[in-house]
């Protein structure tokens, strides 16, 4: 896959390894004038950013995130000097940690930083909007940097794709999930509508490309054959991205698949409106933090695990899990395998028949139930004797937004 976009996004570079702010190192949290000119997600600076053109003036908002990139850059930079010399204090910050940094939630008043990975104009925004309406979003280059930003106190949450209803899991962040020790808050279910964008004036029949997040590709894939669309696929980190590739370089063989804010974003326009291959596309996103929401019964909740079986036992140890779950009638609403990175084969020697090599999984369920609730508590004391390996990733409350399919983005 490709890496297109120019545009500033918090970078694998820019982003400073340090230890876990658990750590030894003095870790404090960043002055909000770090980053304050970041990106903000709402409707004012939507109207703003529509009459941006990118060939034209560069719009205030965009210069301001270009400047704070500048001044991250900069920190970062000194951060990397200051470790050289054996400094380890993280010189982002200008306050010490206090409670209210802890809190779950921002304090009445403060904006919260939501870091996701894609520029302005990608869907995950678009999460990162639903979730904390007024928030400042973080674009980011990787999914990686947006679990970075979070643990380094950069962002105070994370927005990040794990499924959609056509497109199947984002492996990826599956992956993340578990190297990283960050923890589930909440989750946002947003319903997805692609167009096709190209510059002005381009007709289908000029396009040998079509660029897009390889998940928005997969979900349009029908459609555009439909269109008569016989030009290359080809995936790149972002939709908007993608939007955003096509209009600096001016490429007039090249569409993408993207929103219909990354249209207005980028100065694009719309060749195809709603070119899902199903209306009910739905695009599930989990929300991070560096600490737990304590569970509760007051509302739905789900709770979401990743456990391996013991060696040899997968297929036996995947049935009593989940008969732990539906003999307490908790409902399993995903699950979903992965290889096992550190333990990836298991071979069986047979001295007859010769020698056979079983791939080994880690499995990662979500069940409907608070960790508050008891039944979910003896699920789990339970599937913990089945398993070698249990981690429980967050227990959030459900989004229970009422079901509007395919609302533009
Ligand atoms: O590329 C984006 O805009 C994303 O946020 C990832 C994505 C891609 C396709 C559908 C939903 C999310």
């Amino acid at each position: 896959m490709q890496s297109l976009t120019p545009y500033p996004r918090v970078s694998l570079k820019s982003v400073i390894r340090t230890n876990s702010p658990s750590s030894t190192n003095r870790v404090v949290a960043p002055s909000r004038r770090v980053v304050k000119s970041a990106y903000r997600f709402d409707s004012a600076s939507a109207v703003a950013n529509a009459d941006f053109k990118f060939a034209g003036d560069v719009g205030s908002t965009r210069a301001d995130w270009q400047s704070t990139c500048a001044i991250l850059a900069g920190k970062v930079a000194l951060q990397q000097k200051d470790a050289v010399k054996g400094h380890k204090t993280l010189d982002i910050v200008s306050k010490p940690v206090t409670i209210s940094d802890l809190l779950p939630a921002p304090i009445h008043g403060s904006t919260i930083r939501v870091a996701y990975q894609g520029v302005p104009g990608a869907y995950s925004e678009a999460a990162a909007g639903k979730a904390y309406p007024n928030c400042e979003a973080i674009p980011c280059d990787q999914f990686e940097v947006a679990f970075q930003a979070v643990e380094l106190w950069i962002a105070d949450r994370a927005v990040l794709p794990v499924e959609n209803s056509l497109g199947g899991s984002i492996h990826r962040n599956y992956d993340l999930l578990l190297r990283h020790n960050l923890h589930i808050v909440g989750e946002v279910q947003l319903p997805v509508h692609h167009c096709l964008l190209a510059l002005p004036g381009v007709t289908a029949e000029h396009l040998t490309r079509v660029i897009s997040h390889p998940q928005a590709l997969s979900q349009c894939e029908h459609t555009l054959t439909q269109l008569g669309l016989a030009a290359a696929r080809e995936a790149v980190d972002d939709t908007a991205g993608a939007a955003e590739f096509i209009a600096t370089k001016n490429l007039r063989d090249t569409a993408a698949v993207a929103s219909s804010r990354a249209a207005e974003l980028y100065g694009l326009e719309i060749l195809a409106d709603g070119v899902q291959d199903d209306s009910s596309n739905v695009t599930r996103f989990v929300v991070l933090a560096r600490e737990p929401v304590v569970p509760r019964t007051d509302r739905p909740f789900k709770t979401s695990v990743v456990f391996a079986a013991p060696d040899g036992e997968g297929m036996s140890a995947l049935f009593k899990v989940l008969s732990s779950f539906a003999f307490r009638n908790i409902n399993l609403t995903k699950i979903e395998s992965r290889p096992h990175r550190n333990q990836p084969i298991r071979v069986v020697e047979d001295g007859e028949s010769g020698t056979a090599k079983h791939f080994e999984y880690l499995y990662y369920v979500d069940f409907e139930a608070s960790m508050a609730e008891a039944n979910a508590q003896n699920a789990l004391a339970e599937v913990r004797e089945f398993t070698s390996f249990l981690r429980v990733l967050g227990s959030y409350p459900m989004d229970m937004t009422p079901w509007c399919p395919s609302k533009r983005a």
